[in-house]
């Protein structure tokens, strides 16, 4: 029969394409695997510089990072527990402040502050404590509140923008030796469209670039659940605030001072009842800053902070 006589022919083998065996097959210097030339001679044990620039710059890199460790004095003179962390939350108005405030002492105490009236301290770490406090929208008191800001929480309403008041605050705090500055950006749930707030984050973004430095830090809070904003939100924020260096600034450093928290009338009653206008015996509560004295000698605070402060009462 004719099928006997013709040759069948077979199908040419082809070898495999990928899996295991490939790779093994595959010539070194191959495109499909295998280890090329260009790989072996990047060996960066072997050879650490190929380009005489690039050793140039890392070697000059080096010596940058060697001085700069040199130069920053980080003197830490307080004896004991250090006094809290001023966390300076900074805002227009019904830009969130009490509300971020409240829900970062929910995150750190697990208790719910119904208002925020004045200082809140809380204990964040075994060595840390952290002050949050609403800055004043006023010019003089935003002058008053960055000379003892260790932290500056700066929120902006995302749908609106930047406002005036957060870039007169970032003038302020350029005279005022620039403690640590961080953004928060609020009201991102008033986008519809998507595509529209990935622009103006972008946006935003840049624009606190330029005001502050390339690469500084920027929050997102991106709505409210149950009046609170999302707790994964809170928690990174958070997380970022407790580890976060707080370098000394040099005028404080070298300045004893104290921050007054509260103060109390402690005059007898019936020396005030007998003249109105008599001296009153006043105490005064906070936290000696700066650098701390020896002891048995007074922390100094000048009468013009004393009237300033009882210019708010
Ligand atoms: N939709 C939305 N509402 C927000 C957001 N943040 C804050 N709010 C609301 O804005 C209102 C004002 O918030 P507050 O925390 O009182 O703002 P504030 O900055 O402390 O206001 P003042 O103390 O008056 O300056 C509240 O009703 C909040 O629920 C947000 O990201 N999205």
């Amino acid at each position: 029969m004719d099928s006997g006589t013709k040759e069948q022919s077979h199908k040419s083998h082809r070898s495999r394409q990928s899996g295991p065996s490939a790779k093994k097959k595959a010539k070194p210097g191959s495109k499909k695997g295998g280890i090329s030339d260009h790989q072996k001679k990047h060996n960066p044990k072997a050879f650490a510089f190929s380009s005489t620039e690039k050793a140039k710059r890392l070697q000059s890199r080096a010596t940058e990072k060697e001085q700069r460790r040199l130069h920053v004095p980080t003197i830490d003179r307080n004896i004991g527990e250090p006094a809290p962390y001023v966390v300076l939350v900074q805002g227009p108005p019904k830009v969130g402040k009490s509300l971020l405030i409240k829900s970062l002492v929910k995150h750190y105490t697990k208790h719910n502050l119904p208002e925020v009236r004045g200082p809140i301290t809380i204990v964040s770490g075994k060595q840390r404590r952290l002050q949050f406090m609403e800055c004043p929208n006023d010019i003089n008191g935003m002058i008053d509140a960055v000379k003892f800001a260790d932290l500056a929480l700066l929120l902006i309403d995302g749908s609106y923008g930047f406002e005036m008041e957060t870039f007169e605050f970032l003038n302020v705090l350029q005279v005022h030796g620039f403690p640590k500055v961080m953004g928060v950006l609020t009201h991102i749930d008033k986008f519809k469209d998507v595509k529209k707030l990935k622009k103006t984050k972008q946006r935003l973004k840049h624009r606190f670039w330029t005001e502050i430095y390339d690469g500084a830090k920027l929050f997102y809070l991106s709505g409210l659940i149950h009046g609170r904003y999302h707790k994964r939100e809170i928690h990174n924020l958070a997380r970022f605030i407790s580890v976060m260096k707080f370098h000394p600034l040099s005028w404080r450093t070298s300045h004893p001072y104290v921050l007054v928290d509260r103060f109390e009338d402690v005059t007898p009653p019936e020396r005030v009842e007998m003249n109105n206008k008599c001296d009153r015996n006043v105490i005064l509560y906070g936290y000696l800053r700066g650098c701390n004295l020896k002891q048995g000698t007074k922390a100094c605070i000048p009468k013009s902070f004393l009237m300033l402060l009882f210019s708010k009462v």
